[in-house]
């Protein structure tokens, strides 16, 4: 094929093993997809190793289409950019996409593969699974609303006490999101300024921000790296511990006090694993999203007034249940469009194929890496009308905005574990803010904050200020 020829024309510029290697590589490859022209040895580590990769696979899917391949060491990746071809892999064809990749510093992270989020499809990974989501569903039922509202109304508290000054609400997004886990969790909340919440916080994002970077994804894909000293690599090793033992503290502190009524079907190690999947998974994600909207808001003054004459409309003084949801369509247009617009888990995590299967006709070998390029479904010009534009209308009715097409938690064997939650979250916490202030910028000098972006495993809006203005009831 032409590239297969391109390839080969490349190669003789190499030294022979780069050569033989790249040849071994591309065995692996989807013989009918296309993508981007691949390095001997390097593939298309260029690619991956984008600034912002959600936005640069993006690019990719208008010159390669809404299917294509990439190369990273020995495994060929397909990036999927549209929401029929997501849907097509993660939910009609759930049964052969449901793995997960196996890496050597994703199971260093993962006590072995024995995270909900990075474990692989298994007997033992499905029981995990399921007991987890059904103790989530209960929690969800029998207290996460009030555990929500308690969060949210501290969460006012605390943008009341600082009093019109300008600041960085980051911390407290991630405070309020956070507390809700660690209640439904280790049934404790903490204030912002605990000593235990920094430690735990501090530890999950170093581990988050260490196993992104290429220092420590290197090893993945080259053995022999392993061997050479690595200081990013020993300071994971070292957090993973230091997240073992936090962790380990909380939950026998928590049995101490629930005397011996814990669930009995998972081994100590499930219990642990799940609470990092739901800290990790939890946390970050919800915070991210509401400082997203703070600053889409603060572009767009119009839609916050909106969103509270429409509370001040429904509700009069009280504040919102999420029962009040479908009396409130402009606020949950809001949410759906910061969802679309920045979903934070921008390319999910990778899922792998168990066996060889097809997306959109195209044959899938088993192994092969399926990255759902969420960001970019959710910007495809064939199903959104002016896609880059912040337009809360459009899910309206009639405002020809998609449901379908809004996938911001995935689907199928691997949905988002903590979808209900993160939706009572953002509700109830966009709710009580809108209701209580109204955001405003910092300053006349200052700019506004940069919509871009910073991509990582979470999409996150660079640090800014703002200041929270109470709203007179
Ligand atoms: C706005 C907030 C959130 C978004 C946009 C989000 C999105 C996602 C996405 C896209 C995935 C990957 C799905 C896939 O592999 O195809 C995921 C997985 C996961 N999420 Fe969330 N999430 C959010 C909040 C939460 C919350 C609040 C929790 C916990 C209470 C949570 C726990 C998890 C877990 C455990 C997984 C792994 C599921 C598995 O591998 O089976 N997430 N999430």
């Amino acid at each position: 094929t032409d590239r297969q020829s391109d390839g080969d024309a490349k190669a003789t510029a190499v030294p022979k093993l780069l050569h033989s290697l790249s040849k071994r590589f591309s065995r692996t490859l989807s013989p009918s997809l296309s993508g981007p022209p691949s390095l001997p040895l390097l593939g298309n580590m260029l690619d991956v190793a984008q600034e912002h990769l959600p936005i640069h696979l993006t690019s990719l899917a208008r010159r390669y289409g809404n299917i294509y391949r990439l190369n990273c060491g020995n495994t060929t990746m397909v990036i999927l950019n549209n929401s029929e071809i997501i849907r097509e892999a993660l939910i009609k064809k759930w049964s052969d996409f449901a793995g997960r990749p196996h890496s050597y510093t994703g199971d260093l992270v993962s006590s072995g593969g024995r995270t909900i989020s990075l474990g692989d499809f298994s007997e033992e990974w499905k029981a995990h699974r399921r007991v987890a989501h059904s103790a989530l569903l209960r929690c969800t039922r029998d207290s996460l609303h009030s555990v929500v509202e308690k969060q949210a109304h501290h969460l006012c508290q605390v943008l009341w006490d600082y009093n019109g000054k300008s600041v960085d609400l980051s911390e407290d997004f991630t405070v309020a999101a956070s507390n809700v886990i660690t209640t439904l969790t280790f049934g404790k909340s903490y204030d912002k300024s605990s000593v235990d919440l920094k430690k735990l916080q501090d530890s999950l994002n170093k581990i988050v921000s260490l196993w992104g970077s290429p220092w420590i994804s290197v090893l993945d894909s080259f053995p022999l790296l392993r061997k050479l000293p690595n200081p990013p690599f020993s300071r994971l090793m070292k957090e993973i511990a230091r997240r073992d033992e936090l962790i380990g503290k909380h939950i026998e502190e928590f049995k101490v006090r629930m005397n011996g009524q814990m669930m009995q079907t998972l081994t100590d190690t499930h219990v642990h694993m799940t609470t990092v999947d739901l800290l990790i998974g939890g946390t970050e994600t919800t915070s991210a999203l509401l400082n997203w909207t703070v600053a889409f808001l603060l572009h767009r003054p119009e839609v916050q007034n909106k969103v509270y004459e429409e509370l001040c409309g429904v509700l009069d003084v009280r504040y919102p249940q999420y029962s009040d949801r479908h009396r409130l369509p402009y606020l949950c247009a809001l949410i759906n469009e910061m969802l679309r617009l920045r979903p934070v888990a921008p390319l999910a995590v990778p899922h792998r194929a168990i066996r060889n299967s097809s997306i959109a006709g195209h044959f899938i070998p088993k192994n092969t890496i399926i990255i759902p390029n969420l960001y970019g479904a959710h910007h495809d010009p064939e199903v959104w009308d002016d896609p880059y534009s912040f337009k809360p209308e459009r899910f309206l009715e009639g405002g020809g905005g998609s449901l379908r097409a809004l996938i911001p938690f995935g689907g199928g064997a691997r949905l988002c574990l903590g979808e209900a939650v993160a939706k009572m979250e953002m509700f109830l916490f966009t709710a009580y803010l809108l209701r209580d202030f109204q955001f405003l910028p910092a300053s006349k000098e200052e700019p506004l904050p940069d919509l871009r972006g910073v991509a990582s495993v979470v999409l996150k809006v660079k640090p800014y200020t703002v200041i929270a203005h109470p709203r007179e009831q």
